[in-house]
Order: C-alpha cells, then sequence, then structure tokens
C-alpha cells in the first residue's frame, strides 16, 4: 500500500536550507528513554496520520470530515497550543508570541502536548493536523512518542487560495491577518516543505490537490482512506 502511495506523489524540490536541532531538544531526546515511549506504544499501536499543507489549504476541514466518516481522533497541534496559550502562563506568553510571528513553537512544547492528547484518548487511530511543520517536529515525535507516522497526507494548494481562505475565515485567530500569513507562507516554505519532500522520499506521502470545493477534496480524500484496513 505504502509503495503505492509513494508512486503516487511526484516528488517536491527539495529545501536548500538546513534544519538544526537546539541543544535543549537534544537533551531531551536523551532522556526519551523506551520506558517513556512505552507509553503510547506498550499496550497499542495506534494508525497515525499526520496531515500537512500550508495555512488555510483546508487541514482542519477535511480532517473533520475524515474523522467523521472514518472514525478517526482527530488532534490539531494548532488547537492544541492555542488552548495552552489561553493560559495565563509564561508558557502561554510565550506561545502566543510565536504565533503571532507566524513562527514555530518549540518541539519539545508541541509534541508533549500531541502525546497527552493520544494517552487520553482511547482511539485506535489518530489525524494529527498541523504536525510535523518542520524537521526538528519530526524528530522530536519520532525520539519522544517512539513511532512514525502510517501515512502523510498533504494538502497542495495555490498561495493565492490559501491567503483567500485564511482572511476569509472569521473565528477570530490572533494570526488570521496579512502581515503574519506572509510570515507563515514563507515559514512553510523553509520549514514544512523539507519535512513533505522526507515522507515523499519515504514512500508515505499522499499528495492531493486542495483546489476545488470541500466536497470535490473529500471525494479524493475518501477514496484513499476507503482504500485502507487501519
Ligand atoms: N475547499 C475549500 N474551498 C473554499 N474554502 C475552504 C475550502 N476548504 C476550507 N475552506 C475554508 O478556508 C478556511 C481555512 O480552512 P481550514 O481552517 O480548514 O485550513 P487549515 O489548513 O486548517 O488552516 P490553518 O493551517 O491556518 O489552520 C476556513 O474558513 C474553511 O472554511
Ligand atoms: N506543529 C505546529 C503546529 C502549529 N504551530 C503554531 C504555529 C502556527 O502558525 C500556529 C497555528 O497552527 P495551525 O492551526 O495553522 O495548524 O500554531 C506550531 O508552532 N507547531
Ligand atoms: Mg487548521
Amino acid at each position: 500500500m505504502w509503495r503505492r502511495l509513494g508512486f503516487l506523489s511526484p516528488a517536491i524540490s527539495s529545501s536548500k536550507r538546513q534544519n538544526r536541532i537546539p541543544e535543549s531538544l537534544k537533551l531531551v531526546m536523551l532522556f526519551a528513554t523506551d520506558a517513556v515511549k512505552d507509553d503510547i506504544t506498550a499496550s497499542r499501536r495506534p494508525f497515525i496520520t499526520f496531515v500537512l499543507g500550508g495555512p488555510g489549504s483546508g487541514k482542519g476541514t477535511q480532517c473533520a470530515r475524515i474523522a467523521s466518516a472514518f472514525g478517526f481522533a482527530h488532534l490539531s497541534a494548532g488547537d492544541l497550543l492555542r488552548e495552552e496559550m489561553s493560559c495565563d502562563s509564561k508558557k502561554g506568553k510565550l506561545i502566543r508570541d510565536i504565533i503571532m510571528e507566524g513562527k514555530i513553537v518549540p518541539s519539545e512544547i508541541t509534541v508533549h502536548l500531541i502525546k497527552e492528547a493520544i494517552m487520553s484518548s482511547s482511539a485506535d487511530r489518530f489525524l494529527i493536523d498541523g504536525f510535523p511543520r518542520s524537521e526538528e517536529n519530526r524528530i522530536a515525535f519520532e525520539t519522544i512518542i517512539g513511532v512514525e507516522p502510517n501515512l502523510v497526507l498533504f494538502f497542495d494548494c495555490p498561495e493565492e487560495e490559501m491567503v483567500k481562505r485564511v482572511l476569509g475565515r472569521n473565528q477570530g485567530r490572533i494570526d488570521d491577518n496579512i502581515e503574519t500569513i506572509k510570515k507563515r507562507l514563507k515559514v512553510f516554505e523553509m520549514l514544512n516543505l523539507p519535512v513533505i519532500n522526507y515522507y515523499s522520499a519515504k514512500g508515505k506521502l499522499y499528495k492531493i490537490n486542495a483546489t476545488g470545493t470541500v466536497d470535490e477534496i473529500f471525494e479524493k480524500v475518501r477514496h484513499l482512506f476507503g482504500s485502507l484496513r487501519p
């Protein structure tokens, strides 16, 4: 099956930008012992789908449809961070500042939130929406949680369409303004495309043209998930 997905995914041009792992994350990785990984993988091995795409490409919209049609638990990294951001704490303020700047929150924070969410769920299949956003995110997940995704969906959408959708979203998000969107698009290209290329090379990527109506896009997604036996 995964070979077939690889075949369907055209290669994506690779980014020249190298991602560096910060010292703080190296320390977390050092202490991510097998005992910690076993928290999630000892009693079960959930089916994990990463859902990637630029800002406004429709990840959240399609995840909601997939979750209700195929029984996946939907974990949005952005939603988890926004929830944490609303806490009146130093960490909450740090997250708010980073999101306003369109940058990426340190991986140890995001992976910890995802890990907690997986552990407190009894689901056997997860959509992890908006993660990993960088090579650092990806490596932290693999090291701390100790599993690789079974499948990676990439919603490929032209920039003008993404900007139009984000500006029309109207959900009161602090990053839904033109200045932050421009920064998020640059960060997507610099940090997220290398991750997409990585999974493409591994034959795990399924690229979906994210233009058209929500229903038209979901038809393609439905076809893919209908052929899976997670
Ligand atoms: N196919 C579509 N056509 C038109 N509008 C869409 C389509 N899919 C989603 N939208 C709308 O575009 C906006 C962005 O969609 P969504 O929140 O799903 O994107 P996202 O990829 O999760 O973005 P972000 O990374 O910023 O969270 C929403 O208002 C949504 O209703
Ligand atoms: N892995 C992630 C996911 C999200 N963030 C931050 C930065 C994003 O701009 C913001 C919103 O996420 P979205 O709702 O668009 O998925 O949250 C991050 O730092 N790391
Ligand atoms: Mg979203």
